[in-house]
């Protein structure tokens, strides 16, 4: 396929010339050969986005999302990459659990890694001899899983990934510093004043103290404070936000109610200012979804016994393209492109993946920035159909593609191409 005339993230234009499965050259005015034309003129052409942080539920709790479901989603939203957490069931924390999570992963539409995780009766061993994607999110409170772990086990698991030359991810809430106080309240933003701003950054802390020790690297996920932030970029660690970080906060929380729960927990709108400033002068590397389903049902409770978890694989590129677009802010085009595709594809040492250079995988997302679409969660393809962006403007591919294959066409009655969605590739490129 030759993609004529496109505009890439940078605001020039070039043709993409994709052969096979990878982009074969990126100039101006290429001949056409034997080949399909599109003619991408007007349009933007982004990488693929690579989501670090999915849940996608199998096995375990296919009623909230499967990987069919979800990776539908995530190629309807320009994800072309997806990595799923260790919080199914069983957990992925051994070598068994680990191929059994391999099976559903075989129907993904879009490429995927796998993380493992750590519980006290993990096996290192057997887990850690998988082609894992990341060690993580390794869980310092509980969430749902209740996978929670103490910091004496962190620190060897940050050495047994750190042996192993895995890199490890880490969900940093530090339980002891929770305010009990707010567990007398009812409302929905008890939630946040129950699970600190303070507990994050404290535990943000003490990841990154047990990290140098060991001269080891981890990545901080979902940071959702400017403090945790800043503690972990001046330890030269990387760091990640959530587009519910990013653009929500305390004072959505009368709308939203229990949907708005999650961990860590939306935060006052003067720290998600700064937390968006962070973003947009390239503190954060990485904006990943957390995209962590529930049925409409299960989050119909009282904020202590609703689940945490917000979806957001399908959103977030849309949304982040809106604001980039959007004169008010300060956020580029190119900036959503190092955030969601090539900053991962570096961060996590994926050559192949995050950009738009000859040899590189041919993702990519051809988006219309002149058309913003209202979001809604009766029309999304995630499958608890819900969001908490409702009705926020979103700029949705026209087609997205995985290696070579238009997975998604968003002007086709039948949307979905059939494609068999691949483990990423290590730096060897080999199959992971
Ligand atoms: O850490 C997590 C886990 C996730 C889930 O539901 O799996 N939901 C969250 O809100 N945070």
């Amino acid at each position: 396929m030759l993609i004529r005339t496109a505009t890439l993230p940078d605001g020039s234009q070039r043709d993409v010339r994709v052969d096979g499965e990878s982009i074969a050259e990126v100039a101006r005015d290429l001949d056409a050969g034997n080949e399909r034309v599109v003619d991408a003129s007007g349009k933007r052409l982004f990488p693929g986005a690579i989501d670090v942080h999915v849940h996608f539920r199998q096995p375990g709790y296919p009623h909230k999302e499967t990987w069919v479901t979800g990776s539908r989603a995530a190629a309807a939203g320009g994800v072309t990459t997806v990595v799923d957490q260790p919080n199914t069931d069983p957990p992925t924390v051994d070598g068994a659990a680990f191929d059994r999570k391999r099976e559903f992963a075989a129907d993904s539409l879009v490429d995927w890694g796998i993380n493992g995780g750590v519980t006290a009766d993990w096996d290192p061993d057997s887990l850690l001899s998988r082609r894992l994607f990341a060690l993580g999110e390794v869980f310092l409170a509980d969430s749902t899983g209740d996978m929670g772990i103490d910091t004496e086990l962190f620190a060897d698991a940050v050495d047994a990934a750190t042996d192993a030359g895995v890199p490890v991810t880490v969900h940093a809430e530090d339980a002891t510093r929770f305010n009990e106080d707010a567990r007398a309240r009812d409302d929905a933003d008890a939630w946040s004043a129950y699970r600190t701003a303070e507990a994050e950054a404290a535990a943000v802390e003490r990841a990154c103290e047990i990290a140098a020790d060991r001269n080891a690297r981890i990545h901080i996920a979902h940071t959702s404070t400017p403090e945790g932030i800043d503690i972990a970029s001046d330890a030269g660690m990387t760091t990640e936000v959530t587009p519910h970080h990013l653009l929500l906060s305390r004072k959505d929380l009368d709308e939203l109610g229990t949907l708005g729960r999650m961990n860590p927990p939306l935060r006052r709108e003067s720290r998600r200012r700064k937390v968006y400033d962070r973003v947009v002068d390239g503190t954060v590397d990485v904006i990943a979804t957390d995209h962590a389903p529930h049925t409409r049902a299960e989050k119909d409770a009282s904020i202590w016994e609703s689940p945490s978890g917000v979806p957001g694989v399908e959103t977030m590129l849309p949304l982040l393209l809106a604001e980039a677009r959007d004169p008010e802010t300060a956020l580029s085009y190119e900036r959503v492109r190092d955030l969601t595709a090539t900053n991962p594809a570096a961060v996590f040492d994926v050559p192949q993946k995050g950009v738009i250079e000859p040899g590189a995988d041919a993702d990519l997302v051809l988006v219309d920035t002149t058309e913003t679409t209202a979001i809604s969660g009766d029309t999304l393809r995630t499958d608890c159909g819900w969001t908490p962006f409702e009705g926020f403007e979103g700029i949705f591919p026209e087609w997205t593609m995985v290696r070579g294959t238009v997975v998604y066409d968003g002007d086709s009655d039948e949307p979905f191409a059939a494609h068999d969605g691949q483990n990423v590739r290590d730096a060897d490129g080999e199959l992971l």
